[in-house]
């Protein structure tokens, strides 16, 4: 490839990879050394305020990412993600404010100098023109191409972020040929390639499929803990950035949030506060990482319903019946299992009581106390005897199956599980009163019987005048 045709490309490029030209009308701090080391954070950006025009995007915003460090920067659409980035990387300047990099004023950089500091992994992958793949990994070499000498080490280079991001197979193929996701990862080791101290990442993967998003954090994971690079990206999917990423930077409206280790940053309150949004925070089982699950809008369901089980069915229900509006009790469960930290997260009250301990003493007066101040009564079943018996003279309104969810969970309660089905819902219904459309909604509610339906059912159970279980 010529150096002229690698211009061009770069260009087509966002001009994220530095060119010789621009180093031409550099400065003193052309020379910037790439493997510099500067007292402080490597990536330093300091009470940084940008704007297009009239908006006004990012306002004041401080962030340090240090080498060996690896920062998601999340956040909502429009937050300001990629306009930091590109102050970062130096595409952008600050209106006012400074970004450092390897102790390095960004903005004093040619375009070349700043390409040997910082490597950009850019959310538009698009290429303009139709290289290969090994041409746009080459590209990255350019911040090291002289005026009369080669780059004695870019054919080394080259191979190893062909051969770190699994791309190799792709070497020879047209870049237009490939697959969105092939495409990003090929972007990612022309960023490699060009084997700079820092590397930002905009959404690395946007588009790949979920075994790729995680082999493409944990790479940069890699790189950042086994080369000491300063990496910070913009990730979109909070639960793999927490899972990931050593720090998070919360950036809403232009300000940052919070900065922090993942589980201080991710809690409901600043989710909701970033985005807007109702969350439950709670450690993913399998990576212990803050998994961060979005609740619909709160519905209108004004009643206090009281649930009996445990595990993870009950925890839907109990997340099923906030989100519907309710006024959620819980319990009696031992302590630690998924529906009662669930439920604390979700501001229900929760009674505990001693895992195999029997019921009774306190947790027992508490849960019975919620029973009788219910308006309705949700049992998960398989209930344990202790559960068994403390529902027993309250009859539950409504009861969930936790283990056979999909074919005969939700049932509208009436003489309990020995007489459900749909004949008796059918039944109760029409007795009602309530014409096809009832009809309609309660076979729909038992043969779906996903929790979703517990709502509906507590709320067609309450609502039901007593001639209908006549
Ligand atoms: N070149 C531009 N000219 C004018 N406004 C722009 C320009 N680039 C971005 N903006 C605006 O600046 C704001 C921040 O955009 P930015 O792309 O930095 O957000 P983001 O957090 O990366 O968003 P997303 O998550 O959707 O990628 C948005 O309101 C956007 O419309």
């Amino acid at each position: 490839m010529t150096p002229d045709l690698a211009t061009d490309a770069l260009d087509a490029l966002d001009g994220l990879v530095g060119d010789g030209d621009r180093e031409a009308g550099g400065n003193a701090a052309t020379g910037a050394d790439p493997t510099a080391t500067a007292d402080g954070p490597l990536i330093d950006v300091e009470d940084v305020s940008l704007s297009y025009g009239d908006l006004a995007v990012l306002s004041e915003v401080s962030l340090a990412v240090e080498s060996g460090e690896f920062v998601g920067l999340v956040g909502p659409n429009g937050a300001g993600k990629t306009t930091l980035l590109g102050a970062i990387n130096g595409v952008l300047e600050p209106e006012s404010g400074r970004v450092r990099v390897g102790g390095e004023r960004v903005a004093d950089l040619s375009s070349r100098a700043a390409s040997r500091l910082v490597a950009t992994v850019p959310q538009d992958t698009t290429v303009a023109f139709d290289f290969s793949v090994e041409d746009i990994v080459e590209m990255g070499r350019t911040p090291y191409h002289g005026r009369f000498s080669g780059d004695p080490d870019g054919a080394a280079a080259v191979d190893r972020a062909l051969e770190r991001t699994g791309t190799e197979r792709f070497r020879d193929r047209s870049v237009a040929s490939l697959s969105g996701g092939e495409r990003q990862r090929v972007v990612l080791a022309r960023a490699l390639a060009q084997e700079t101290p820092a590397l930002v990442l905009d959404e690395p993967t946007a588009s790949l499929d979920v075994n790729h998003q995680v082999r493409t954090l944990e790479l940069v994971a890699d790189l950042v803990d086994a080369e000491g690079k300063a990496a910070l990206a913009a990730i979109h999917d909070l639960d793999l950035a927490a899972r990931f990423c050593d720090r998070l930077a919360v950036l809403a409206d232009g300000e940052l949030l919070a900065v922090g280790p993942p589980d201080e940053v991710l809690t409901a309150e600043t989710v909701g506060a970033a985005f807007d949004t109702d969350a439950a925070v709670l450690p993913n089982p399998v990576t212990g990482t803050p998994a961060v699950t979005p609740l619909p809008d709160p519905g209108e369901l004004d009643l206090r319903v009281h649930v009996v089980g445990t595990g993870p069915a009950a925890a839907r229900v109990v997340s099923t019946l906030v989100s519907a509006g309710a006024t959620v009790t819980v319990g009696a469960l031992p302590e630690g299992d998924v529906a009662a930290e669930t439920a604390r997260e979700l501001a229900a009250e929760v009674v505990t009581a001693p895992a195999f301990g029997g019921l009774d003493g306190e947790p027992e007066a508490a849960a019975r106390d919620h029973l009788a101040a219910a308006d309705a009564v949700v049992a998960v079943e398989p209930l344990a005897p202790s559960l068994r018996a403390l529902v027993r003279d309250r009859e539950p309104v409504v009861r969930v199956a936790a283990d056979d969810a999909a074919s005969a969970a939700a049932e509208l309660d009436g003489g309990g599980a020995d007489d459900r089905g749909r004949d008796g819902d059918r039944r109760r219904a029409s007795g009602a009163g309530r014409g096809a459309e009832r009809d309609a909604a309660t076979d729909d509610a038992a043969a779906r019987a996903t929790p979703e339906t517990v709502a509906l059912g507590v709320r067609r159970a309450l609502d039901r005048p007593a001639s209908a279980d006549d």
